[in-house]
């Protein structure tokens, strides 16, 4: 399939659904006019009119341009767990695809806490094989994002999604493909969630840097450097972090001053608690 005649459908038009359509159209992966945001109100809609995108408020419309044969839909279902275990959200979503369209889409789910198997419950068979789960993070807006993929074996056989969806997916960041449903629990803990995590440090840092004098500007800078260079410093070098750690912590030095109060503070242990925390809240969230 050429990338000209994918359709982009995003069920669920909030957070995460404008980070992926930000992310593809800034790397001109897609046209805006291959893109379709639907939700039941106009409150996020109005973002994806501002990107040029289709929006509507109609299921019975977002399998636009189906005239054209070669088109091939992806569905990213983008709303939120309670919704997406809904049998009615699945049966009105099912009663708009037309029989000779079963087999020129494929359906992602983004959905935390909802397992594959509910969805597939929920589909007829001629679709559930077209199915894959991510996990992703909001850092797909700047192609900065940390992507999960799975699906289950038999869907690999269909080599046109096999070798689409991971070349899209890696447009936004870095795709990791997983051969467990299991781990994407896991991912969300690092990453999906993990990234708000990384937000309450760099918070606190420019909290720290105001504290000792800064403005608030300039702690800013400061921080969101010293985070990204750390963070390139672990992939450039492919160093141990903790050895990193050692090249700075001087004897005596102001550095392991600081690092004896995070110490004291737990964060090692407050941090591997948050990930778990998560972890387990998506298993819960999936029974
Ligand atoms: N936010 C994140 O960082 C991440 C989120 N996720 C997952 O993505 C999903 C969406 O999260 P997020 O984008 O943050 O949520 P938002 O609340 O920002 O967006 C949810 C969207 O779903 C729409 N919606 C509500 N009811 C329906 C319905 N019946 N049919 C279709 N659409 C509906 C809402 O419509 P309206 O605009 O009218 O309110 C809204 O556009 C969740 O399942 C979450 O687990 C996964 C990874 C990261
Ligand atoms: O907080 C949540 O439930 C969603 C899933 C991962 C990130 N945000």
């Amino acid at each position: 399939m050429d990338t000209k005649d994918l359709r982009i459908i995003f069920i669920g038009a909030g957070n995460i659904a404008q980070s992926m359509a930000k992310g593809l159209l800034n790397c001109s992966y897609v046209k805006c006019e291959q893109i379709l945001a639907y939700a039941p109100s106009d409150r996020n809609l109005k973002t994806f009119q501002n990107f040029g995108c289709h929006t509507t408020q109609n299921l019975h419309q977002i399998f636009f341009d189906s005239q054209s044969s070669d088109v091939h839909y992806l569905l990213f279902i983008c709303v939120k767990p309670n919704i997406g275990k809904d049998f009615g959200f699945w049966s009105s979503l099912k009663d708009k695809v037309q029989p000779n369209q079963w087999d020129k889409i494929f359906i992602v789910s983004v959905m935390a806490g909802v397992s594959l198997q509910t969805i597939e419950n929920y589909l007829s068979p001629s679709l559930k094989h077209n199915l894959a789960r991510i996990m992703p993070n909001t850092a797909m807006a700047i192609n900065a994002g940390t992507i999960g993929l799975y699906w289950k074996p038999w869907n690999l056989t269909q080599k046109l999604w096999s070798e689409k969806l991971p070349e899209l997916l890696n447009k936004l960041g870095k795709c990791q493909q997983v051969d467990n449903e299991e781990q994407i629990h896991s991912i969300i803990g690092v990453a999906g969630s993990g990234i708000a995590f990384i937000y309450t440090v760099i918070q606190a840092m420019c909290d720290g840097g105001v504290s000792v004098g800064l403005s608030r500007q300039m702690s800013r800078e400061l921080v969101t450097q010293t985070v990204m260079g750390a963070a390139k410093m672990v992939t450039e070098t492919g160093m141990n972090p903790i050895e990193l750690r050692d090249h700075v912590c001087s004897p005596a030095g102001t550095t392991i001053a600081g690092v004896e109060m995070l110490e004291q503070g737990g964060i090692n242990a407050t941090i591997i608690n948050a990930v778990k925390k998560s972890t387990e809240r998506s298993r819960e969230l999936s029974k």
